[in-house]
């Protein structure tokens, strides 16, 4: 099959079989089906939150329960109005159908700020994601760069704009929460932030001919203090607490967001809150769309444990700026990928001069899977 260049994954998602370029190692591939749906992760209403008293404290235990827990919860009734999420879910899809020509107007390959994107922004991936993104940096309002903002459908700006305005409020009434929950004041986590960023991330996961050997996003924590994600009713993000070995996946609820802390989170809580540890899988019956919003602390904040408590120690042996902390957890991701794709290919190379390989019946499953 030929490499596809300057094609979005929407048009090779139409092939038959899979691109080697998306074929995950054994290890990493789905373990639980997009729709065998677990509920373990708790859903918190947030209605009548603002009013102090036994409601207030009997819903902060709940979210301080599921962050030591999972690092996620869902939360309903969060104040973002039904239409702008609607509104949001609409033009996201209108996007993705655009033609090719179109989406890769906005191409941000060779690191622009902001665009469209098959895969993920990161250079020197192993193994592809099947998604394609179209993603923006909302707040600080100074950092918003509009050309590299989609101009189709036209209003993109307007209802964009606006979705990003109702989720940052939501994210600073959960940073409240988690605030006193640590034993701060209210204020406490946006304090540690300095200046609080925002960037949007919209998931558009095309309809995968062969889902079993991949997967939509690749398993990981985000790196900020929390992610707001509002995903469709299909199914597909999963969660892990056990470093992979076991998942379950999330169920869908219609105009809910799943929160997942972050691991800025979960150092400042040192390490009382866990960092969400997840995946998307895909399907071949349908698309699936989700939209991520991070909240991020500026680069130079401090990660550092803000409180510790009596008779802990601190998880981390200095304090380092959120740049760095990123820098650094990408450089682990690329090379932990690069050192398993340097032992999958010795292994190849072992196998083949191996006098008893060639008398196998069965070939080698790792080749026959890249060959297919
Ligand atoms: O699509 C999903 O459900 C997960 C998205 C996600 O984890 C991310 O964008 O960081
Ligand atoms: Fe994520």
């Amino acid at each position: 099959m030929a490499q596809a260049v300057g094609v979005s994954l929407t048009t090779q998602a139409k092939e038959s079989t899979l691109h080697p370029k998306f074929i995950r190692d054994e290890d990493e591939r789905p373990k639980v089906a997009y729709d065998q749906f677990s509920s373990e992760i708790p859903v918190i209403s947030l209605a009548r939150i603002d009013e102090s008293g036994d409601k207030r404290a009997e819903v902060c235990r709940r979210i301080v329960a599921a962050c030591e827990d999972w690092g996620i919860f869902q939360v309903v009734d969060h104040g973002v109005h039904p239409m702008v999420v609607e509104g949001m879910t609409r033009l996201a899809r209108e996007f993705f159908a655009l033609p090719d020509h179109e989406k890769l107007r906005f191409d941000m390959s060779g690191g622009k700020k902001g665009g469209f994107i098959v895969s993920s922004h990161l250079q020197g991936e192993v193994v592809q994601d099947w998604r394609e993104i179209v993603t923006y940096f909302s707040y600080p309002i100074t950092a918003r760069d509009y050309s590299r903002w989609p101009d189709k459908p036209v209003e993109w700006r307007a209802v964009t704009e606006g979705y990003s305005q109702l989720v940052m409020e939501l994210g600073c009434k959960l940073l409240e929460i988690l605030s006193e929950a640590m034993g701060l004041e209210r204020d406490g986590l946006s304090k540690a932030c300095v200046e609080m960023d925002q960037k949007i991330v919209v998931n558009f996961y095309p309809k995968c001919p062969q889902p079993d050997l991949t997967l939509g996003l690749k398993r990981h924590t985000d790196p900020g203090l929390i992610t707001l994600l509002l995903q469709d009713q299909v199914g597909g993000l999963q969660a892990t607490r056990d470093a992979g070995n076991t998942w379950i996946t999330v169920q869908p609820i219609q105009g809910a967001f799943v929160v997942n802390l972050g691991d800025f989170a979960h150092y400042l809580s040192n390490g009382r809150f866990k960092n969400a540890d997840h995946q998307a899988v895909v399907n071949s019956k349908c698309s699936r769309l989700s939209i991520a919003t991070f909240q991020n602390p500026a680069p130079d904040a401090k990660v550092y444990p803000l409180k510790l408590r009596e008779g802990e120690k601190a998880v981390m042996e200095e304090a380092i700026t959120f740049s760095e902390m990123y820098k650094r957890k990408m450089s682990n991701d690329l090379e932990l990928a690069r050192l398993k794709k340097l032992a999958n290919e010795k292994k190849l190379q072992e196998d083949s001069k191996n006098p008893k390989f060639e008398n196998k019946v069965e070939p080698c499953k790792v080749l026959e899977e890249i060959l297919a």
